[in-house]
């Protein structure tokens, strides 16, 4: 298709960000900054070593912590180095009744039906039947490890209701097509057919709620017999023990909607599983799917959702084909990333919940380089890619596996014997087939695997977010969502995949460095915890460790500091942020510093020696009323009793109490105080003003998310006992 490369009919254009030269010019200005700290820091060392051994360890402290600074830094330097836009133009495709489509499979994994009620996940199912892509090339998979009958009947309540949901969606012209949503929005339709489609969509919900709260599949639903037959299979059933389930509910070449149109292919699966048998979590999830969507229907492109990410925008896919239908892109092409976009988020979004910098302006700078990170939702891969072929193979040379009629009885044998949990043993399922085995963050690990195989990828992210999903609201759900990134990032850092080793030699340099500032981003908790405690420790001490307000060296400090929050509030605002969840994103980094980065670095620390942890906790998308009215009114929610906010509580407590013997100093004795201690009431002050939410919890509010009163005593006499030993420490300082 040689005319597509014209520009007046090309698929995709990309424009270099115009600020690179700046980007440039700062990167050499700032690493010099950061030589002459690091020498300064160095030679304090040197001479402080000979004064005394706490001396030593202070110093070697703050080497230490602007070590890891520089080196995250620099790691970040690589995301900066050369970001792009991308537009598509999905108008200009080939008109899909004269030229061919690709066929398309996608995959939803649900995990646990009472962290991810099913009649939502059955609502994503719906917005992806509902995706504008002709029927008989669409098939909708999905993967149920929580091995919940009640999640099959939710997906056979959706297949009745897909009849009437595809053809009002395509009838209305609508952009969310997933009806828990649609129906949830401040303005659906109010006509007569809306309030219909919301009457049966509500029915729907109420019978799987009901099942829910029941427990089973009983005769009382409007299952049909045969339908309730095949409950009888849960007789027995342990969830963590069990066979493979596989229905095929909707058959595109049978099944009709209302107005006699096609319906795209439904297949619901549980995979066989054995407490002998690792199942390797969401990646192994993935793997059953992709064998089992090979036999039934085999598609080229394969996309990825998370069970609460649903189409916001039902022409995704046509953008996605903008890429792989470009003969000159096609053939290196694994996958095309759109990004993860939430919904329901309080305005200065308190958790950090966008996480923008992950999702977004990172991507754009990989997206320069060899093509963004896979998220694990949201992605538009080549089969081709993930079958283990390489980017240098031929496109047509990949053998066409048996593709059988898809609920035939020979498919299904076959399948069952593709969701055994033997089955992949002796394979290189997980090592080089499929989704990566290996680390709890399977896509960043499957995605950098990848990327150093050669393999490109395309970072979409136009105007009308393509899907939309949830972000943990409750702040322990987001730390622990965050924990497990870190052990699971970890476990890809110190592997002999280390994107520092083989990333750099694999990929390329700046890929290598783009990979792994995620790879480490646990260690962030050195820096933080070390600039958390011992500027705080010195003001209590009265010893300056720092330059004193009126010396010139403060303006290198100065610099490190404004420049390099200067350049992350730019980042953010220039991408679409607002100030407001900026701050309320750089007090996440703080926060998840003294909980997720320590708590993951230890439970990755004890993996190592042979502690087990809990593996792959899934995020919770169920919250209490409660909890979510103080969630939109902006209220931070502690309530329980976690380790996490003892860890929290006591940095937040040692600020303020350190703050306010400092400026009562200042206050006593005068000026000169201020101006020799001014850096460490800086950075105290500056710690306490993002702690004031903490302070509220602990003394001033008396609702359920108040901190719990032991949580609160704690970390009065842990930040007591952290000063007891800190003005031993510096008294021989
Ligand atoms: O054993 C498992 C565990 C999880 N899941 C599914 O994986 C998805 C993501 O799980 P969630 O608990 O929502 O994790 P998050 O941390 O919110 O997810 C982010 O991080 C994960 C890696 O840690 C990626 O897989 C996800 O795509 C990405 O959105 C959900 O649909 C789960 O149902 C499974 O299918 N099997
Ligand atoms: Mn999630």
């Amino acid at each position: 298709m040689p005319a597509l490369l014209d520009s007046s009919t090309s698929l995709h254009t990309l424009h270099v960000d115009r600020h690179v030269g700046l980007y440039r010019a700062h990167m050499l200005v700032y690493s010099l900054a950061i030589l002459v700290l690091l020498y300064h820091r160095t030679a304090t060392l040197l001479t402080a070593s000979k004064n005394s051994f706490s001396s030593l360890v202070i110093h070697f402290s703050l080497l230490l912590a602007d070590a890891i600074l520089a080196f995250m830094w620099a790691c970040c330097q690589a995301l900066r180095w050369r970001p792009v836009r991308r537009r598509e133009f999905p108008h200009r495709l080939p008109d899909p009744d004269l030229h061919e489509w690709p066929a398309l499979d996608v995959f939803v994994c649900t995990a646990d039906p009472r962290k991810e009620p099913p009649a939502s996940v059955a609502s994503t199912a719906l917005s992806m039947m509902a995706l504008d892509y002709p029927a008989h090339k669409l098939s909708v998979y999905v993967s149920d490890d929580g091995g919940s009958e009640v999640t099959l009947f939710a997906f056979m309540e959706a297949a009745r209701f897909a009849r009437y949901w595809l053809p009002f969606c395509r009838e209305k012209g609508l952009v969310g097509r997933s009806p828990e949503a649609y129906f949830a929005s401040p303005d659906p339709c109010g006509d007569s057919e809306s309030q219909k489609m919301k009457m049966m969509f509500d029915a729907m919900k109420e019978n799987v709620e009901s099942a829910m709260d029941k427990g089973c599949v009983r005769n009382d639903f409007t299952a049909s017999a045969e339908e309730l037959q095949f409950f009888e299979k849960w007789k027995g059933f342990v969830r963590n023990n069990h066979p493979s389930i596989i229905k095929v509910l909707l058959k595109s070449d049978e099944d009709r909607d209302i107005t006699s149109t096609p319906l795209p292919n439904l297949v619901y699966l549980s995979r066989e599983k054995r407490p002998s048998y690792p199942h390797h979590f969401k990646a192994g999830a993935l793997n059953v799917l992709l064998r089992v969507s090979g036999i039934m229907s085999n598609a080229p492109i394969v996309l990825t959702v998370d069970c609460d990410m649903y189409a916001n925008d039902p022409k995704s896919p046509q953008r996605a084909l903008c890429y792989f239908l470009d003969p000159s892109l096609a053939p290196k092409l694994a996958f095309v990333q759109f990004p993860q976009h939430f919904e329901g988020l309080n305005k200065h979004d308190i958790y950090g919940g966008e996480i923008r910098r992950l999702f977004r302006i990172n991507s754009y700078g990989l997206d320069g380089l060899h093509g963004p990170n896979y998220v694990g939702t949201n992605c538009f891969h080549s089969r081709r890619a993930l079958c283990g072929s390489s980017p240098s193979s031929n496109l047509t040379d990949s053998k066409a596996p048996y593709v059988g009629s898809i609920g035939s009885e020979p498919t299904m044998a076959r399948v069952h014997d593709m969701a055994a949990c033997d089955y992949e043993q002796g394979t290189k399922w997980g090592s080089t087939i499929g989704f990566r085995y290996g680390s709890l963050v399977e896509d960043y690990y499957t995605g950098f695997r990848l990327h150093c195989e050669g393999w490109k990828s395309v970072f979409s992210d136009p105007a009308q977010p393509a899907f939309l999903g949830d972000a943990p609201k409750s702040l322990h759900d987001s730390l622990s969502q965050c924990k497990r990134w870190v052990v699971g990032l970890f476990e890809v850092a110190f592997s002999r995949y280390s994107p520092l080793t083989f990333g750099t030699r694999n990929a390329s340099l700046p890929m290598g460095l783009g990979y792994g500032y995620y790879a480490f981003w646990g260690i962030w908790c050195v820096p933080i915890i070390t600039y958390a405690l011992l500027p705080q420790l010195a003001l209590v001490s009265q010893k300056p460790l720092f330059p004193k307000a009126s010396e010139p060296r403060i303006y290198l400090c100065a610099y490190l500091f404004l420049a390099a929050y200067g350049q992350d509030l730019a980042d953010f605002v220039m991408s679409g942020g607002s100030v407001a969840r900026w701050w309320s994103d750089q007090r996440m980094w703080m926060i998840r510093g003294v909980t997720s980065y320590l708590f993951g670095t230890i439970e990755f620390a004890l993996n190592q020696v042979g502690i087990p942890s809990q593996g792959f906790n899934v995020t919770n998308k169920v919250m209490e009323e409660e909890q979510s009215k103080r969630y939109d009114n902006g209220v931070f929610d502690f309530g329980i009793a976690s380790p996490f906010f003892i860890s929290l509580g006591t940095t937040a407590i040692l600020s303020l109490a350190s703050f306010i013997a400092g400026i009562t100093r200042v206050a006593v004795i005068g000026i000169r105080v201020f101006d020799e201690m001014f850096v460490h009431l800086f950075l105290a002050g500056f710690i306490a003003a993002n702690c004031l939410p903490i302070y509220e919890a602990m003394f001033f509010r008396s609702d359920n998310g108040k901190m719990p009163r032991n949580v609160t005593l704690t970390s009065i006499f842990l930040a007591g006992l952290v000063l007891y030993v800190g003005g031993f420490l510096f008294n021989t300082y």
